[in-house]
């Protein structure tokens, strides 16, 4: 063997070491250091090449460049394993974060260095971990501590956040009710938290799909100026629109002795047909005071179409579209989305001799303002047992009650002292005419509730029950009236939005805390 076959078989032993090791590095159980040790190991093995001769010389510069490569690859499979591993820590501490982050937002009084130490115990830094609860040593927080342990003086500083909040659902009690009228889901569940995910009562907007066909009026009797509006509105409506016009037969005959031209005027002849009104009708307009929309209303023992309510009467808390400026309102409401307010309606039973437990039977009286139970023409006092659900709520020993929705909070209601309420809050009001009591202040109860009334067997008197002021009925000792409120509430359209109007027709119709204002000038 010569010299220079020599120095190359050492060459490739050497190389043969090297490669072995970067392969060692390669199977991930040694790290870079063996990679050099590699390099190194061909480096070591190139200074004694000296020879000229140029095989050799081009055969070291390649094993060189091997050697570097070798390196590369071993340094990076290694800051790969290093990144991989710093995920799968910070992975691990994230799972373990989540698991007890059920601490609370808390306390601003808590020390903060002990909340930071908290906060480092959780590997991760998250949102929870700087919202992490109070200690429960300095009073009433904003919202409860749910962790079992927290950091307080007297826990260890490796304390850890144990225990996790009990998940639970909310769901509407729907007490029987069939047509789904409260399963609306207005309250959600995240994160343990209740909240109204919903407001109950937004402005609820109207928009036709198509243009509406067909409008029924209904007008105040025995007045020469709503009837003087109304033909000249049918024929607006007519002429301009190509509506349908159906009208009370009352008004019908009326319209036709006043002109034969109102031959395409439409009514019904029988109560049959007038049930059947709310599938012909898109739009209602009421021409009279609030006793018209009050009239409206009852023509409809179900489904209601929406009211455009004109007023032509003295106060008009829920009229309010100036008569006068019908063209431009009713071309409005033909053709743009428009706000109404749902105004609901109670559905009244009279149970006679409630005391063998009647079924309600027949059809319910529906009422858009209330239902009244007074003495009547008796001058004894009335005596009404009221429950509520199944609880009792109180005796009446007065002059009577009033059962009244929130549209009717500004009628009868009010004059009895009860509240003014928005006619889109949802309650019932139970407001006493008159006790001979000095404590017995008017309710609100919630709109889900039913209300029995009953006179007694021991009652003196009798009590009469009257439905948004017509229709009275006697009640003798043992009957007893049944009151929820109905799902079939009356649309009216809104000149601008439920609120404002609400709030001009207390402000223009009762003068609502007008007072003038004080002078600037006082005394020192
Ligand atoms: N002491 C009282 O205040 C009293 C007594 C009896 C009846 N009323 C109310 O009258 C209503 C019947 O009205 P009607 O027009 O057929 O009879 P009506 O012609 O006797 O008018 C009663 C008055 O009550 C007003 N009114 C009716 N509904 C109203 C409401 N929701 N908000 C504010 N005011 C309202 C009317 O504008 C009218 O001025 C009943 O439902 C009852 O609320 C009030
Ligand atoms: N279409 C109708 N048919 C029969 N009666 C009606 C009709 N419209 C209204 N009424 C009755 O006429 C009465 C008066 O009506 P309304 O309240 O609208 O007029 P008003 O008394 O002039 O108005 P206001 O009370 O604002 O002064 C009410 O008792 C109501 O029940």
């Amino acid at each position: 063997m010569s010299a220079d076959e020599a120095a190359l078989k050492t060459c490739h032993e050497r190389i043969n070491l090297s490669v072995a090791a970067s392969h060692q590095a390669e199977n991930g159980s040694v790290t870079t250091v063996s990679s050099k040790e590699s390099e190194e190991a061909t480096y070591a093995f190139l200074p004694p090449i000296e020879s000229t001769d140029a095989h050799l010389h081009e055969f070291a510069e390649a094993m060189r460049t091997v050697g570097k490569a070798l390196r590369q690859v071993a340094e990076g499979k290694a800051a790969a394993q290093a990144e991989a591993a710093e995920w799968k820590r910070k992975y691990e501490a994230e799972k373990a974060a989540k698991a007890h982050t059920h601490v609370i937002k808390g306390c601003s009084n808590c020390v903060k260095d002990k909340l930071e130490h908290l906060a480092s115990k959780l590997t991760l830094e998250t949102a929870s971990a700087d919202e992490t609860g109070c200690c429960g040593n300095h009073g009433i927080c904003s919202r409860q501590i749910l962790q079992d342990q927290c950091p307080g003086p007297n826990r260890k500083s490796d304390d850890r956040i144990v225990g996790r909040k009990v998940p639970f659902r909310l769901s509407w009690g729907s007490n029987g009710d069939k047509n789904g009228q409260h399963k609306h889901d207005f309250v959600s569940f995240e994160k343990g938290d209740i909240t109204t995910a919903e407001r109950s009562n937004k402005q609820i907007f109207l928009k036709w799909d198509s243009p509406p066909q067909t409008v029924l009026f209904v007008t105040k009797p025995n007045s020469n100026s709503v009837h003087a509006f109304c033909s000249e509105m049918v024929r607006w409506l007519k002429e301009h629109n190509n509506i349908n016009i159906f009208v009370e037969p009352r008004v019908s005959k009326e319209l036709l002795i006043e002109d034969s031209y109102f031959n395409f005027i439409q009514t019904w002849d029988n109560d049959q047909e007038m049930k059947t009104l709310h599938t012909k009708v898109d739009l209602i307009v009421t021409l009279g005071g609030d006793g018209t929309v009050l009239w409206a209303a009852s023509l409809f023992k179900g489904p209601v179409p929406p009211v455009v309510a004109f007023s032509l009467g003295s106060l008009g808390f829920m009229t309010p579209f100036p008569s006068e400026q019908y063209r431009e309102c009713l071309g409005n409401v033909l053709k743009r989305p428009f706000t109404i307010t749902l105004r609901s309606r109670l559905q009244c039973h009279v149970i006679r001799d409630a005391a063998k437990d009647e079924v309600e039977t027949g059809e319910p009286i529906l009422v858009l303002n209330e239902v009244t139970i007074d003495r009547g023409m008796s001058s004894y006092l009335t005596y009404l047992e009221c429950y509520c659900d199944s609880s009792f709520v109180t005796c009446v020993q007065g002059d009577g009650l009033i059962i009244s929705t929130t549209s009717g909070s500004t009628a009868y209601s009010l004059a009895a002292g009860g509240s003014m309420v928005h006619p889109q809050v949802p309650g019932i009001l139970f407001t006493p005419i008159c006790p001979h009591s000095l404590s017995f202040r008017p309710l609100i109860l919630p709109e889900y509730v039913t209300l029995r009334v009953q006179v007694p067997f021991n009652s003196r008197g009798q009590a009469w029950a009257s439905f948004d002021g017509k229709g009275r009925i006697q009640l003798g000792p043992g009957d007893a009236l049944i009151c929820s409120v109905s799902p079939w509430p009356l649309p009216t359209a809104c000149l601008v939005d439920s609120t404002t109007d609400f709030l001009r027709s207390i402000h223009e119709g009762l003068h609502w805390n007008l007072r003038k204002s004080q002078a600037l000038d006082c005394p020192a």
